[in-house]
């Protein structure tokens, strides 16, 4: 997608093909900053500390760490596997890439690995971006039935935390629709949450839209609930980091609020997703791994470099939470929309 004007892809290999170029999401919107990832190590740190984040990049990411790490050691790849695995536990696109990548090497003869695996993080994002473009494209269709009903405004959406084309290899998922329906000429507004603590409504999501220009308004976390009760919301569409085999969604944290909130004022919700993300291993979101991060990301506001305190008490920051598969209108595919999953 466009970023200051260019097209590009959130993540790629290097020119000289031996490492990835990732964006510093920490330093975004007021900084653009590449940043070269050249070993394992470096992209760890790059997913864990979030320099890099949403569920399909962290696998993309994760993709090129393994065939870095078997640059440096074509015979540590259940280590090198392991490493990466631990940096994020609740996004399941990390362990699916991971495997991915070593499924397809692990029966090669250690010279020919590093080049396997860096052709395998390729078409890992090839096949996101793939993905995500029919992702947009069914939802493409949700949006054109909204505007039908009310032709005379714009159709308002609502979405929560990234997950634009910065959270993917470009498209985005929950985005997409709405890209294409700009495209197309529907026109489209979406209200953003701030996404506290990181905010990555207002710093990513703000961001990306006001690049491509789709009209958009950022809004408080708890500014959704009065909105849908107004009729102020068309349909929530929001992204995810797994979805179980029962269809419950584990999403950033206040995910489920906008889910009770859509449900009491008849307002559809709609989860995007692609098949990378769902995890049929898992039954039900209770059986997921909540990240529970740093409390400075909440006892703290920092745009990056300066930081600012605004409490003196303790804090507790779980990352994420899970909205029950009842509350969800349809799973956005690249298959299709569908009320179940599975
Ligand atoms: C297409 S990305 C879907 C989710 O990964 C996204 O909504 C989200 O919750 C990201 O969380 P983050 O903690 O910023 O990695």
């Amino acid at each position: 997608m466009k970023l200051e004007g260019t097209y590009r892809r959130s993540i790629q290999r290097t020119a000289d093909g031996r490492g990835a170029l990732i964006l510093d999401q920490r330093k975004l919107p007021w900084t653009v900053e590449w940043v070269e990832l050249r070993t394992a190590e470096q992209a760890a740190i790059a997913i864990r500390d979030m320099w890099t984040r949403g569920a399909p990049l962290i696998g993309a990411t994760a993709a090129y760490g393994l065939a870095l790490a078997l640059a440096e050691d074509p015979d540590g790849l259940d280590a090198a596997h392991a490493m990466l695995l631990a940096t994020r536990p609740t996004a399941v696109n990390l362990r699916w890439a991971l495997d991915a990548v070593a499924d397809a090497v692990r029966a090669l003869p250690a010279e020919e690995r590093a080049e396997a695996a860096f052709a395998k993080a390729d078409a890992i994002c090839d096949e996101d971006v793939a993905l995500c473009r029919a992702i947009g494209e069914h939802g493409l269709a949700l949006l054109r039935d909204l505007h039908a009903r009310h032709p005379d405004r714009p159709v308002n959406i609502l979405t929560h935390c990234n997950a634009g084309w910065l959270a993917t290899v470009d498209y985005g998922t929950a985005t997409a629709p709405i890209y294409l329906a700009h495209e197309a000429g529907i026109p489209v507004h979406v209200w953003v949450d701030e996404t506290r603590p990181r905010n990555q409504g207002a710093l990513l999501t703000a961001f990306e839209l006001a690049g491509h220009g789709v009209p958009h308004t950022v809004i408080a976390d708890n500014a959704g609930g009065l909105l849908m009760m107004r009729g102020q919301v068309d349909a929530v569409i929001v992204g995810t980091d797994r979805v179980t085999a029962n269809g419950d969604v584990c999403n950033k944290i206040g995910t489920y609020l906008k889910a009770l909130a859509a449900h009491d004022s008849g307002v559809p919700f709609y989860v995007a997703l692609p098949y990378t993300t769902f995890d049929p291993h898992t039954l039900s979101g209770a059986d997921v791994p909540i990240e529970e991060r740093d409390p400075g990301e909440l006892t703290s506001l920092s745009d990056g470099e300066a930081s600012v305190r605004v409490t003196r008490s303790q804090a507790y920051n779980p990352a994420f939470d899970v909205t029950p598969a009842r509350l969800v209108t349809g799973y956005i595919t690249e298959s299709g929309v569908k009320d179940r999953i599975g």
